[in-house]
């Protein structure tokens, strides 16, 4: 099938690259000319595992192909996905204004019949929104479908290759055939590709990425009450998470959710309930829990140095906002660096893929250094923010000889409190007991 797949970030280039990889003709298409430029020279511009084996290999068979010109893509695809920015406006809602600017220009540009795919994130009514807004324009026949993308950053391929669920949301069956053929590919092992209306698949979105944030932030609190009581997390995690109703993933807690999506997602749907008169209380809760969790370990940190940070240095182990990305946006690691600055501390940060990104955010207000061991040389203490498979097995000897004093503050509970004991550092992490030398 021929594909255009407008926005070519996180979500477009999986998709586009994914989509080549089962035969189809892909046409990228975005606005950033010198995104373009890398791609067209087939640089990937992301850190995504696996990505790049893909990306060659369908750009080397010609099936995978950028440019920033809407109308070449336009012309090009029959199926025309969007995959582009919904980005939070000032009052939490989606800022659709990527989205429906595009609906605006596709309108303009079409004169055949196309489907239109829209898996950007979107609030309920948007796929309406579109058709309106391309219908005002258009002078032929056109389809508009809701599916929602629901890969993870780090294992974007995985998840795109063999998704759990596909869901289409669309009132056409000319429009579901094609994506049923479209995705047939994908679902081999038996997973269903779930039809409904466009409302529902735009809020099964929303709801899923809610729920798992809802999730997480349970569990953040109920870590914070085991800290007041004396329970372990971990043994109460591995308690519950045997329970098949309630499942053994996303019990992790930590120092709060990040990321480009969960944090905007549930403020968009706080947001659209109270357009339609419902007041979400627990997504509420939800994003007031989790702006302190963000910064949990601070007041951990500050106990233990006497509430005076001035001149101390710390050592920060992660800055992406979780492990296998470089995307720092809303990682919980830079808003506690943020608070760290403010009193009056020092920092010497390394992540094994986000120090580009977060060299651009605070230019020389922190240290970036180029090995996980440089960062704790005469620190006072070490923060873990993200949970890295090479911060998990460290060499605890050369973390003691750098630091000034042993001491770790862990935001991802990397370590067995029972291994950590024998290591002789004072540890605080997140609803386990402290351990003070
Ligand atoms: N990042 C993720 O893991 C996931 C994101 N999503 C959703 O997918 C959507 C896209 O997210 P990302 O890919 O992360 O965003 P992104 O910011 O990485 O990529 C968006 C791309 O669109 C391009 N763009 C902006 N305006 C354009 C225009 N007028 N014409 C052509 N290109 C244009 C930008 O230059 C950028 O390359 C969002 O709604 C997001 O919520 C959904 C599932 C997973
Ligand atoms: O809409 C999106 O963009 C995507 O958002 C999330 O994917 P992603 O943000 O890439 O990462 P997750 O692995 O879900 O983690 C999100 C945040 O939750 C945190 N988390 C996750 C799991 C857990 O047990 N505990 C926890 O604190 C992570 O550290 C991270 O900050 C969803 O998992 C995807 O299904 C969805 O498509």
């Amino acid at each position: 099938m021929k594909i255009a797949v407008i926005g070519s970030g996180y979500v477009g280039l999986v998709t586009g690259t994914c989509l080549a990889e089962t035969g189809n003709e892909v046409v990228c298409i975005d606005i950033d000319k010198s995104k373009v430029q890398k791609l067209s020279m087939g640089e990937v511009p992301i850190y995504e595992p696996h990505l790049d084996i893909l990306f060659d290999r369908n750009i080397k068979a010609g099936r995978l192909k950028f440019t920033t010109s809407l109308k070449e893509g336009l012309e090009h695809g029959e199926v025309i996905f969007l995959a582009l920015p919904t980005p939070e406006e000032e009052d939490g809602s989606a800022d659709l204004s990527y989205v429906l600017g595009v609906a605006e220009d596709i309108g303009k540009l079409l004169n055949e019949y196309k489907v239109i795919v829209d898996k950007s994130t979107v609030p309920v009514g948007t796929a309406e929104k579109v058709r309106d807004t391309i219908a005002k324009y258009a002078t032929c026949d056109f389809d508009v479908v809701s599916n929602p993308e629901f890969l993870r950053e780090g294992f974007a391929v995985d998840d795109f290759l063999k998704p759990e669920r596909i869901v289409v949301g669309s009132s056409s069956d000319r429009a579901i055939e094609l994506m049923k053929k479209l995705y047939k590919p994908f679902v081999r092992s038996g997973n269903p590709i779930i039809v409904m209306d466009e409302k529902s698949a735009e809020l099964t979105k929303y709801a899923a990425n809610s729920f798992l944030a809802t999730k997480i932030t349970f569990m953040n609190e109920i870590a914070n009450y085991c800290e007041k009581v004396g329970a372990d997390i971990d043994k109460v995690r591995i308690g519950i998470g045997t329970d098949s109703r309630i499942g053994k993933r996303f019990l992790f807690p930590g120092i709060g959710y990040g990321g480009s999506c969960f944090p905007k997602d549930v403020k968009a749907l706080h947001k659209s309930g109270k357009n339609s008169q419902y007041d979400f209380k627990i997504l509420d809760a939800v994003i007031r829990v989790n702006d302190s969790q963000k910064i949990a370990l601070l007041p951990k940190i500050n106990t233990y140095f006497n509430n005076n940070l001035s001149n101390k240095t710390f050592a920060i182990w992660g800055l992406a906002f979780k492990p296998e990305t470089d995307d720092i946006r809303e990682a919980p690691a830079l808003y506690l660096i943020d608070e760290l600055l403010k009193e009056g501390a020092k920092i010497k940060a390394f992540d094994p893929e986000a120090m580009k990104n977060v060299a651009h955010k605070y230019g020389d207000k922190i240290d970036l250094v180029t090995t996980m061991y440089e960062a704790v040389q005469n620190a006072d203490a070490l923060i873990i923010c993200t949970e890295w498979s090479i911060f998990r097995t460290p060499d605890f000897n050369k973390i003691k000889e750098g630091l000034k004093t042993p001491l770790i503050f862990d935001g991802r509970n990397l370590y067995d409190i029972v291994d950590i004991e024998k290591e002789e550092i004072s540890y605080f992490s997140i609803g386990r007991k402290d351990i003070k030398l």
